[in-house]
């Protein structure tokens, strides 16, 4: 029986993250009819722009680097600004002995035998990145063997100074990949710097945090949606999408595409020829697929987990550490905010500071009541900055793993041996449904440009095989 809200579209997106929104427009664009469907009460998935007592934070994505072309192609067209992150100053970084040195450059202070380690760890992980293909590390000849040890074990492979392998690690742990250095491969850390052009990029704060968006990054999925009008409709989680059509998506094991009906909250159907499911992986088990999903698709879902690390604003009365010299630029692997930096907003005379609690950390402040957690965790910014940055006017600290549609933070990423035994089918569609989300990205994986590489790529898939 027809619901009431039975809506007929060419393809049905579900998720108005920056990756779905990009591919409906790119479908419509190409003359095909699309609705988004997306569970929240707002658009814009992990890009969030919020007020919070009076001072506009990023809760989400905020940093666009020189080599993100889709995201830069974006925001030119949609007519959005971009302001650089203030970086004039010296670093700060705190030892193991909570010893704090102030420096410039990319090489933490540290012993020079230690700095010589750093940079010659840095050099043959830019050697090996090289090698690796974005769009496939699973082909690389040795592909399965990085896959089957941790980014923690191949670095104490390759070096016995604990502080040099400490700071290496960070760069893809606790900064990117947001889990624990011995919960993921090599593979998986070589793809994370393929992705982002090489190592050395990971390591260069300048260039990989290089400048945010006047008004907030969310301008951009807001923009993306407004194009669409009543195409966007929120409050609409899909619970079930019905499929029909052989698993592979040219319908080679004869069964023909016909299509899909999803079915999400408000009573809504959407039957349409094709759906994108443009949801961070750990959600995909959310809907029930009818009928199931092939058995390596299940079981490539399974091994895909997102990191976890909570981001927190402190907004100050004024940018306090410029007077001191400093950039606002700090980094120890040893302290709670292994990461911070200067985030002043564009225009606010305040000075607002960011850092970033990762995975076991996280874990563990987590376990405490909230005032000692933003206690212990302003202490760690006192670290780098002094005691001036106890006293913040405005705190806030985002917590994305309690979002029930998001669950994490940053992205996802394989478990051991995941990506090089999944890898290669993660985009390949199933019959009339296809995947696209920054997790899935070559360049530009886990960030807004892969998220908008993967929704383009997806749609003009689609748009090709609606057109034969
Ligand atoms: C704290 C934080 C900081 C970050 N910093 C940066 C940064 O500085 N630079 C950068 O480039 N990237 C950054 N990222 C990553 C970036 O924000 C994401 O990679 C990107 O926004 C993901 O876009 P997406 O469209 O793939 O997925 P999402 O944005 O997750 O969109 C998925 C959408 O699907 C919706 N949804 C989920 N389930 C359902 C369902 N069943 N039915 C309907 N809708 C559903 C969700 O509500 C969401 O709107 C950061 C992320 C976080 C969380």
């Amino acid at each position: 029986m027809a619901s009431a809200n039975r809506i007929e579209r060419d393809v049905v997106i579900i998720g108005a993250g920056a990756s779905g929104l990009t591919a409906a427009n790119a479908l419509r664009d190409a003359g095909h009819s699309v609705v988004v469907l997306e569970a929240r009460d707002r658009v814009g998935g992990r890009l969030w722009t919020r007020e919070i007592d009076g001072a506009t934070l990023e809760i989400g994505g905020q940093w666009v680097s020189p080599d993100q072309d889709a995201l830069i192609d974006t925001l030119a067209e949609l007519g959005l600004e971009t302001y650089s992150r203030y970086r004039e100053g010296d670093s700060v970084y705190v030892a193991a002995d909570g010893t704090r040195t102030r420096f410039t450059g990319e090489i933490f202070p540290v012993a020079p035998e230690t700095a010589a380690e750093i940079e010659r760890l840095i050099a043959l992980l830019d050697g090996l990145v090289a090698e690796v293909d974005p769009a496939a590390p699973w082909d690389h000849p040795r592909a399965a063997e990085y896959d089957q040890v941790s980014w923690k074990q191949w670095l104490s492979e390759q070096t016995d100074d604990v502080e040099a392998r400490d700071n290496i690690a960070l760069y893809i742990a606790e900064a990117m990949l947001t889990k624990p250095s011995h919960a993921f491969s090599l593979l998986q850390a070589l793809l994370m710097a393929a992705s982002a052009g090489s190592f050395s990029h990971l390591v260069d704060a300048d260039f990989i945090l290089d400048k945010r968006v006047v008004g907030g990054l969310q301008q951009v999925p807001l923009k993306l949606a407004e194009r669409l009008g009543d195409d966007v409709i929120l409050n609409a989680a899909v619970r079930r999408l019905e499929w029909t059509g052989g698993a592979d998506a040219s319908g080679a094991d004869g069964t023909p595409i016909q299509g899909v009906v999803a079915y999400a909250d408000g009573g809504i159907e959407v039957a349409a020829r094709r759906a994108i499911v443009a949801l961070p992986p750990n959600l995909f088990e959310r809907i029930d697929f009818q009928p199931a999903l092939p058995r390596l698709v299940q079981q490539a879902h399974q091994h895909l987990s997102l990191g976890l690390v909570i981001k927190v604003h402190a907004v100050y009365a004024t940018p306090f550490w410029r007077e001191q010299g400093l950039s606002g630029t700090a980094f120890s692997p040893y302290r709670i905010v292994h990461e911070a930096y200067d985030n002043s907003y564009d225009g606010d005379p305040r000075g607002t500071l960011v850092g970033f609690v990762s995975d076991q950390k996280a874990d563990d402040v987590f376990s405490l009541p909230a005032e000692e957690r933003k206690a212990r965790i302003l202490a760690s910014l006192a670290d780098y900055y002094g005691p001036e940055a106890l006293s913040p006017e405005v705190y806030f600290e985002s917590d994305w793993a309690a979002e029930e549609w998001t669950r994490g933070a940053y992205a996802a990423s394989y478990d051991l041996g995941g990506l090089s035994r999944y890898g290669a089918h993660q985009t390949t569609p199933v019959g009339p449904i296809h995947w696209s989300c920054s997790d899935f990205a070559p360049e530009g994986y886990q960030h807004v440009d892969g998220a908008i590489r993967l929704g383009r790529t997806t749609a003009a898939a689609i748009a090709e095989q609606l057109r034969g």
